[in-house]
């Protein structure tokens, strides 16, 4: 059991494999003992501030398709952390490494990022908010089970800034949150068995491919 809720679970189970490749990439084991290269790493951290553009994009659009206050709220909220923490946090580790706003905001985007967060977004735009929480939940959670395990088997304090973020307390509370609005998302619409909804193959092959394109997205982090 991961602690993030009965779905996650289910979905990770089911995405087999592939999550496996995501959590356990070659990139995120460069993370682990410090052989990652930081211009691998600093290309990855300029994709991943134009990512957070489009990926905070699809969380305003789950405040769009929420239909409950609880559902705006947790929507909201991470929006608001995103848009105020984490893309600042970028810009920062970015300037203190060389990389000016000027050059951070020209960045160009990667084919493969592309492909990933406008998924996510269609998933949302064309479905409901169980869709799009499921092309969501794969980026939510995973660096949740990275930084988690990273924390505790690191062995190089090189990226310990990063895997700090992901380990600690305030983010993990974060996953469990998702997986929390996750699961009252999917009882709401499908009901309280929503593993045997008719709706329920399709969404963890939504979670399913969204995972493939985390793998995909680091191994464009280590092709700079
Ligand atoms: C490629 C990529 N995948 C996942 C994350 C992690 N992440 C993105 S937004 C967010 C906050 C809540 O949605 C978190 C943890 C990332 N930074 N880049």
């Amino acid at each position: 059991m991961s602690g993030y809720g009965t779905a996650f679970d289910l979905m990770r189970d089911q995405a087999g494999d592939a999550w496996r490749d995501y959590t356990r990439h070659p990139f995120v084991e460069g993370l682990k003992d410090g052989t990652l290269p930081q211009d691998a790493f600093l290309h990855y951290l300029r994709q991943d501030y134009v990512f957070l553009t489009h990926f905070s994009r699809a969380w305003a659009l789950a405040v769009v398709k929420s239909e409950t206050h609880a559902e705006m709220l947790a929507a909201v909220g991470t929006v608001n952390a995103l848009v105020a923490r984490e893309m600042p946090l970028h810009i920062g580790i970015c300037e203190a490494a060389g990389i000016s706003q000027d050059a951070l905001f020209a960045t160009k985007e990667r084919a493969e990022n592309l492909a990933y967060t406008r998924f996510v977004l269609e998933a949302g735009y064309s479905g409901d908010l169980a869709d799009l929480l499921a092309a969501l939940a794969p980026c939510v959670m995973g660096y949740g089970e990275i930084g988690r395990r990273l924390g505790t088997e690191k062995t190089s304090d090189t990226y310990a800034d990063w895997i700090g973020t992901y380990a600690g307390a305030d983010y993990q509370g974060a996953c469990k949150a998702a997986g929390d609005m996750l699961d009252a998302a999917l009882r709401r619409r499908l009901g309280p068995d929503f593993q045997t909804s008719p709706r329920w193959t399709r969404l963890c092959q939504t979670f399913r491919t969204a995972t493939e394109l985390e793998i995909n997205f680091w191994q464009m982090g280590l092709t700079p």
